[in-house]
């Protein structure tokens, strides 16, 4: 069937069609090898050069030495000088699936002619091919790949690269030995150059790995020296004066000569464990101190390399086993704003949808304002898209080359979308804009309601976003049944059963619209079509009673306090029991509060002092909500330490650190982890650090482990007449009814 085909003549289309993929993909390399702005993605180009093999492996005529599948990519004209390889750069040949893995994998057991052999995985690393020449442990020579034998001379740049040696230390420097090892710029880094170049007029880059070409092909080296620019060495070439029988113990050695090898290399003696390595990076890519776009599976032995020699591209001892793609190119059709429960708007991006990484893709965020100014991306821009596991999709760059002039700055909206409140910075040197308008927005009570009854808070099931939506916003009745959060116990189904809303779409958020009429389509949210309650309606509505019982943690969460999440809303619940003693905190109590802090107490009192936000308190209370922990009520009996607050420091002998919190909580005191004048007495056990001398410092009541228990059982009077004697001629202070910590005196009222 082959031999026939190969000797028909190849069809003048077929030969056409060959040609025009030919010259699209020698276009592609140029813009990503020459100009570092390449307009298509890695996996776009991929599909190409594939598609190219493919009609080759029909029409094998076509198969020429010049075919760009044949070639090593890169014999350009550029303005570096050209310098040659002592030995030829290669690139790899690619596994996309197992099969491709496993027939390379035979291979090489059948040609190696020993069963004894053992495959050196290495991580892809996403960057530019460099090769460096050391001659007697000099660095005389770095120059990119080219087209494999010549490459563009790039030395100043190199040098300007912290981790590349100039001289190479230690013992057995080779006479002449060629470093073969991949240029790459951090993803964390990669934002801030680009903002740097937008603001400075110039193209941002699309994505890391062209930064790091574009930086390191500068004409000047002193603009490489300001990009931070890595390097990770995976292999060598030619040399003299050394030889080592495996290429991991030649690694060894260049580690010892102070080249920066990589460090999650490692030889194994069966394809399993090739594929183990495969599968704990495909999980771990992103715990890599570098991008990877796959593994490289080499044989570690050098003799046995040379024995399967390579074809006129690449190895035939190695191969490169490549991850699903997380960039792909594709249209930013619009950047809208979206508003939070907290107010805060910020702006996402709406691009034409994309599969990548397995999910269809539709919108990406893009934080504020300025990350938008920062990323230099205009409204209709070609842009790199990239969604790095269960990360929310985010825009890398745009592809500056593809402009046509009808993009457009996106301009921050001066309103709230929503309720068209004006937006402002809620504090002098704020990025995000907020909609002040905390009360009525229809997004931020929309938000808040459904982060509320959300898993982290009162989890109420068959509440989600519809019907927070419809409960807030609905298109009839005029009056909606929540007018914030606080009407949520008092929910009938009388209320629910008029509710009409729009049917949204999950992702866009905007109505769904009728394929025939065009009208945007509406429902009733909790009643069937014969106006009876919906089963769903009627569960919310148990769900919603039952999560009257909810943990005083969670009611805090769902309060939606600036600063306040689910770890801060627990903290806040130990420490203090009930909703009202948290109010009745001053800030400086709060603060003091192990784990709060001045930014959340200050969050916390401001949340306390808003009207409608009491009110809502007071309409959940009236409902039955209690808002406090089990035995923090009245009802636990009398409560001798009530406004005495409580320093425990250094071991004690009959408590353990959080028993004696109890002991002291349950009696009413307040336990916290800082000492201040404010401190009533500081409990001091076995090796106090620096709290006890603190509280020595400010004259406070010192109580030893029989001191504590005399505040446990006969309470703060007799416990100040148990106090330890103050150190350092502080003696009368001490002993001064009249020291600071009187607890009357600081009871906040
Ligand atoms: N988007 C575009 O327009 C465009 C154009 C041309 C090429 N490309 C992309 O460039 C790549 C093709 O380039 P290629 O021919 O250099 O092949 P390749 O990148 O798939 O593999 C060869 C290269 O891998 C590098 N490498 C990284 N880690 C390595 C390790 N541990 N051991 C050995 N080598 C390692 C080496 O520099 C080597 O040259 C593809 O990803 C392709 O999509 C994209
Ligand atoms: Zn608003």
């Amino acid at each position: 069937m082959a031999a026939e085909q190969q000797d028909t003549a190849v069809p003048a289309a077929v030969r056409e069609q060959h040609a025009l993929l030919a010259e699209q993909v020698e276009e592609h390399r140029f813009r990503y090898y020459v100009s570092d702005q390449p307009v298509v993605s890695d996996a776009e180009f991929d599909r190409l050069l594939r598609s190219l093999e493919a009609l080759e492996e029909q029409y094998p005529e076509l198969r020429t030495p010049d075919s760009p599948t044949q070639k090593v990519a890169g014999a350009y004209e550029t303005d570096f000088a050209s310098v040659e390889h002592r030995e030829r750069m290669l690139s790899l040949d690619n596994a996309f699936d197992d099969e491709e893995l496993s027939a390379w994998a035979d291979r090489v057991a059948r040609d190696v002619g020993t069963p004894d052999f053992h495959y050196l995985c290495e991580l892809k690393v996403d960057g530019l091919a460099v090769n460096l020449t050391y001659e007697k442990g000099r660095l005389t020579r770095a120059a990119t790949r080219g087209d494999g034998r010549t490459g563009e001379d790039i030395t100043p740049n190199v040098r300007t690269i912290a981790e590349v040696p100039d001289r190479l230390s230690g013992d057995r420097i080779p006479d002449v030995v060629e470093i073969r090892g991949e240029v790459f710029f951090p993803m964390e880094k990669f934002e801030e150059l680009n903002a740097r170049l937008v603001a400075a007029g110039d193209k941002p880059f699309a994505n890391p790995r062209n930064a790091a070409a574009g930086s390191l092909r500068q004409k000047d080296p002193k603009v490489t020296a300001t990009r931070p620019l890595h390097m990770v060495v995976h292999g060598i070439g030619a040399r003299e004066g050394f030889e080592t029988a495996t290429l991991s113990q030649a690694y060894g050695l260049l580690r010892e000569w102070g080249l920066p090898t990589a460090r999650h290399n490692r030889v194994v003696s069966s394809l399993a464990e090739v594929r183990e390595f495969i599968a704990h990076f495909g999980e771990h890519r992103h715990s890599v101190e570098h991008e990877i776009d796959g593994v490289v599976v080499k044989l570690d032995e050098i003799p046995l390399q040379g024995r399967l020699g390579s074809t006129a591209r690449a190895p035939r001892w190695a191969i490169a086993w490549k991850y699903a793609p997380e960039e792909v190119n594709t249209r930013l059709v619009d950047i809208k704003v979206g508003v939070g429960r907290t107010g805060r708007v910020t702006p996402y991006a709406q691009v034409e949808p994309v599969t990548v990484a397995g999910s269809e893709v539709e919108f990406a965020t893009l934080h504020n304002q300025e990350v938008v100014k920062a990323k230099g991306v205009l409204i209709g821009d070609t842009v790199v898209l990239r969604k790095a596991g269960d990360v929310i999709p985010e825009i890398l760059g745009p592809v500056v080359d593809l402009r046509d002039g009808t993009e457009r700055e996106f301009v921050m909206p001066a309103e709230c979308p929503e309720c068209g409140t004006p937006l402002r910075a809620m504090k002098e040197g704020d990025i995000d804009l907020r909609c002040p308008n905390a009360q009525t927005c229809p997004a931020q009570l929309r938000e808040r309601l459904f982060y509320l009854a959300g898993r982290q808070c009162l989890d109420i099931e068959n509440f989600g976003a519809v019907a927070a939506a419809a409960l807030t916003n609905p298109l009839e009745p005029a009056e909606p049944p929540m007018r914030d959060e606080g009407d949520l116990f008092d929910l009938t189904i009388e209320q629910l059963l008029p509710i009409k809303a729009y049917v949204l779409d999950a992702d866009s958020g905007l109505p769904k619209r009728d394929p025939k009429t065009g009208e945007e389509k509406i429902v009733t949210v909790f009643a069937n079509q014969k106006g009876e309650p919906k089963k769903n309606a009627l569960a919310m509505l148990e769900n919603i009673a039952a999560a009257k019982e909810r943990p005083l943690a969670r009611f805090i969460n769902g309060l939606s306090i600036r600063h306040v999440g689910p770890v801060a809303a627990e903290t806040l619940a130990r420490a203090f029991r009930s909703i009202e003693r948290i109010e009745q905190a001053d800030e400086e109590e709060l603060a003091a509060t192990e784990g709060v802090g001045p930014i959340i107490a200050a969050a916390v009192k401001e949340w306390f002092a808003v009207d409608w936000h009491q009110e809502i308190l007071r309409k959940w209370r009236a409902a039955g909500v209690r808002m406090e922990e089990e035995g923090a009520g009245e009802d636990e009996g009398p409560r001798p330490l009530e406004g005495l607050t409580v320093v425990v420091t250094g071991t004690l002998q009959h408590h353990t650190r959080d028993g004696a919190k109890e002991a002291l909580q349950s009696r009413g005191a307040k336990v916290t982890g800082s000492v201040s004048k404010k401190t009533s007495f500081v409990v001091v056990g076995e090796n106090p650090g620096s709290k006890y001398d603190k509280a020595v410092q400010l004259k406070l009541p010192v109580l030893d482990e029989a001191g504590f228990a005399v505040l446990l059982e006969q309470g703060p009077d007799a416990a100040r007449e148990a106090a330890l004697p103050a150190e350092g001629g502080a003696a009368a202070g001490a002993a001064d009814p009249a020291a600071p910590a009187a607890p009357a005196a600081e009871q906040a009222g």
